[in-house]
C-alpha cells in the first residue's frame, strides 16, 4: 500500500494537502483542474518534491526522505525524457544501468523489452527517427526495465492522438498486470481514466482526495470536478 499521511507541501502561494491510501496493484487516474496540484502529487511520490509535513509510506516503510533513485518508483514524463544522441538501445538500457554500460546480457534484456513494447529490431535507431507513439514505447520499455513497483505517468501520452493514446494505455495496463505494478496516471481526459478500469484521485481545492471507483465518480462527479469536466 502507498500512503500519504497528513502530507502538506507549499509551492509559492499554493498548498496541497493529501491524506490517502492506494492499494498495491491499483490503477489510479488523477483528475482535476489545471494548476490544482496533480503534478505536485506525483512529484511527492517520485521524490522530486519533499513534503513540508506528514509522511509517505510504501509497504509500511517511510519513503518520505528517499531520493528519487532510491524510491520504488519509475516515472514517464510528457516529453518522454529520451536522449536524442543515444540509440534506442542505449536509452532503454539506462533503465537497467544508469551509467550506460551494457553487458551482452543487458543488451539481450533491452532487446526483449523492446520486443515487449512492439519495437523489435529498432534498437539502433535514434529517438528522432521514431514516431511520437514509438518514442512513448521507448520510454515505457525503459521504465519497465527499472523494475520498480510503482509507475507514474505524468500526462505521458497526451501529445498522441486518441487512438495511439488508447493503445499506449492498454500497453501500460498489460505491463502493470504482468508485474503487479501500482499505476498513477495524470490525465485531463475522463475517457483515459475510464480506460484504466480502476480508481480516480480527484485533486481540487488544494486537496488530493481518497481514491474512488472511477465509473461511480464520473457518473456523479463532485462539484469541483463536475465544473472542470463540463468546462
Ligand atoms: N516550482 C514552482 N514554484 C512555485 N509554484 C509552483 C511551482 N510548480 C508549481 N507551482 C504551482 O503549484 C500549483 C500546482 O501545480 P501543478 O503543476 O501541480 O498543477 P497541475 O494540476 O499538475 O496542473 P496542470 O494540469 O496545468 O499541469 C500551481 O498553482 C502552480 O503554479
Amino acid at each position: 500500500m502507498l500512503t500519504f499521511e497528513d502530507v502538506r507541501v507549499t509551492r509559492g502561494d499554493f498548498t496541497l494537502s493529501a491524506d490517502l491510501a492506494i492499494e498495491t496493484g491499483a490503477r489510479i487516474a488523477i483528475l482535476g483542474p489545471s494548476g490544482a496540484g496533480k503534478s505536485t502529487l506525483l512529484a511527492l511520490v517520485g521524490g522530486f518534491l519533499t513534503p513540508d509535513s506528514g509522511r509517505i509510506t510504501w509497504g509500511g516503510t517511510d519513503i518520505t526522505d528517499l531520493t528519487p533513485s532510491e524510491r520504488p518508483v519509475a516515472t514517464i514524463f510528457q516529453d518522454n525524457n529520451l536522449f536524442p544522441h543515444l540509440t534506442v538501445t542505449r536509452n532503454v538500457g539506462l533503465g537497467l544501468r544508469p551509467n550506460g554500460r551494457l553487458s551482452a546480457d543487458d543488451r539481450a534484456r533491452v532487446a526483449d523489452a523492446l520486443r515487449d513494447v512492439g519495437l523489435a529490431g529498432m534498437g539502433d535507431r535514434k529517438p528522432g527517427d521514431l514516431s511520437g507513439g514509438q518514442q512513448s514505447r521507448v520510454a515505457l520499455a525503459r521504465a519497465g526495465l527499472q523494475d520498480k513497483p510503482i509507475l507514474l505517468l505524468d500526462e505521458a501520452f497526451s501529445a498522441l492522438g486518441p487512438a495511439l493514446k488508447s493503445e499506449m494505455i492498454d500497453l501500460v495496463l498489460r505491463l502493470a498486470q504482468a508485474r503487479d505494478l501500482t499505476l498513477l496516471m495524470i490525465t485531463h481526459d475522463p475517457d483515459d481514466a475510464r480506460r484504466l478500469k480502476g480508481q480516480t484521485i480527484v485533486v481540487a481545492d488544494g486537496r488530493a482526495h481518497q481514491p474512488q471507483d472511477t465509473d461511480a465518480l464520473l457518473a456523479d462527479p463532485p462539484p469541483a470536478l463536475g465544473a472542470y469536466l463540463a468546462g
